[in-house]
């Protein structure tokens, strides 16, 4: 007899926010109350209402299920900017010259301040911004843009992990292990960066992070494998990798950032992990919509979503990618509809704090991929 299908993980929460009828419930929720007297308890740091900068550059995906952010604070932008090339360039050596214009394009500033409106301080922003920057470096100089490849991406992305998960071992090895992690600039980023994390966070907040970046190591190992074979994984698989070649190490920080604690016990709720799940795939996926024409420029297949929507379900390239902007927004619908639920079942500040700050950053990734066009632009579907 065939084994029973494993049904897909539903909230056991009440479905307080079903998809029909519950915008407002929804709004109210992720992203604060609205009214007379109720500035102080939404996210945004300033008074304005959240309505797109008319300065904000670059066209979003035409049917696209986003919401817009007010434009990040340029004070804060301009100082997390300044600080941000010191630490890379004067702490942790990160680039050569040649790649300045690139690491000034990639605008992180403007990234982290648009994701994190409710940061305390620029200190408190600084915490994500260099996560944000060794995450990439790690990204671009093992696996992609900048001399990276699928072949002994494993070892490389073992040792760079003990940068964020120390080794423990006999003193005749411990300080070979301890140079190893001044000897690139994606382990010096990486050690830096998660020093400077863990002096500010929880032994728990910074075991949470431990265990995101474990899983994104999954994911960039499964990715290379696929691309060492040439295999072209089914939709479902390559969207169960993507699950972990994902931005949730980036979201899952926002307590931190934000100089709070969600408790574990909270954290660890099967439905609040649904809505990390969910909120971190919708944001990786607008990365596949937005960097889809970069990839398809760059040597040799890069997966994307539309890429194997195309070659999986024989769609033309705008179709494959419309029915990944599809995909895209049931999963923005779904985190919006479970982390309203979860926000009724846990209705204390901390957890309500929590879900607004995931929403937060999804919104904040979506504007910048949107006005980063030195980055991304957009294909010729429409
Ligand atoms: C910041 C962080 C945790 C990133 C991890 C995964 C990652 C690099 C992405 C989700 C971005 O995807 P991709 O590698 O496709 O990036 P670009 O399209 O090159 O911007
Ligand atoms: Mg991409």
């Amino acid at each position: 007899m065939p084994a029973p299908e494993p049904s897909p993980p539903q909230s056991r929460l009440p479905a307080a926010a079903s998809r029909s009828g519950a915008n407002a419930d929804v709004a109210r929720i992720l992203r604060g109350p609205s009214g007379l007297g109720t500035a102080g308890l939404r996210l945004a740091r300033r008074e304005e209402p959240p309505t797109p900068s008319a300065a904000a550059e670059g066209n979003p995906i035409p049917g696209l299920y986003y919401h817009p952010v007010p434009e990040p604070d340029p004070g804060r932008v301009a100082e997390v900017s300044r600080r941000i090339k010191e630490w890379a360039l004067d702490e942790v050596d990160l680039y050569p010259e040649e790649w300045e214009e690139q690491f000034d394009g990639f605008s992180v500033g403007r990234y982290m301040v648009a994701c994190h409106p409710d940061a305390p301080t620029v200190d408190h922003l600084m915490l994500a911004t260099r996560l944000m920057v060794a995450e990439n470096a790690v990204d671009d100089c093992y696996c992609e843009d900048h001399g990276g490849s699928p072949i002994g991406l494993g070892g490389r992305l073992l040792l760079a992990h003990t940068a964020l998960d120390a080794l423990h071992t006999t003193r005749e090895y411990q300080p070979r292990w301890a140079e190893s992690l001044h000897s690139d600039a994606p382990r010096r980023a990486y050690r830096s960066a998660m020093e400077y994390f863990v002096q500010a966070s929880s032994p728990s907040q910074a075991d949470r992070f431990r265990h995101d970046m474990a899983r994104l190591h999954m994911g960039y190992l499964a990715e290379a494998a696929w691309v060492q074979t040439d295999h072209v994984p089914e939709v479902w698989e390559y969207l169960a990798m993507r699950q972990f070649n994902n931005f949730r190490p980036c979201p899952t920080i926002t307590d931190s950032v934000g100089g709070y604690e969600l408790p574990a016990d909270l954290h660890a709720q099967p439905a609040m992990q649904r809505v990390i799940a969910l909120a971190g795939n919708a944001t990786t996926i607008v990365n596949d919509l937005y960097s889809y024409t970069k990839e398809l420029a760059s040597p040799g297949r890069h997966l994307n979503l539309p890429v194997v929507i195309a070659e999986r379900e024989g769609l033309s390239d705008r179709d494959a990618y419309l029915k990944a902007v599809e995909v895209h927004n049931d999963l923005m619908h779904d985190f919006e509809a479970e982390a309203a639920a979860v926000a009724v079942a846990l209705p204390g500040p901390t957890a309500q704090r929590f879900l607004r700050g995931v929403a937060a950053w999804v919104d904040g990734n979506h504007y910048w991929h949107q006005t980063n066009t030195f980055r991304y632009s957009l294909p010729d579907f429409w």
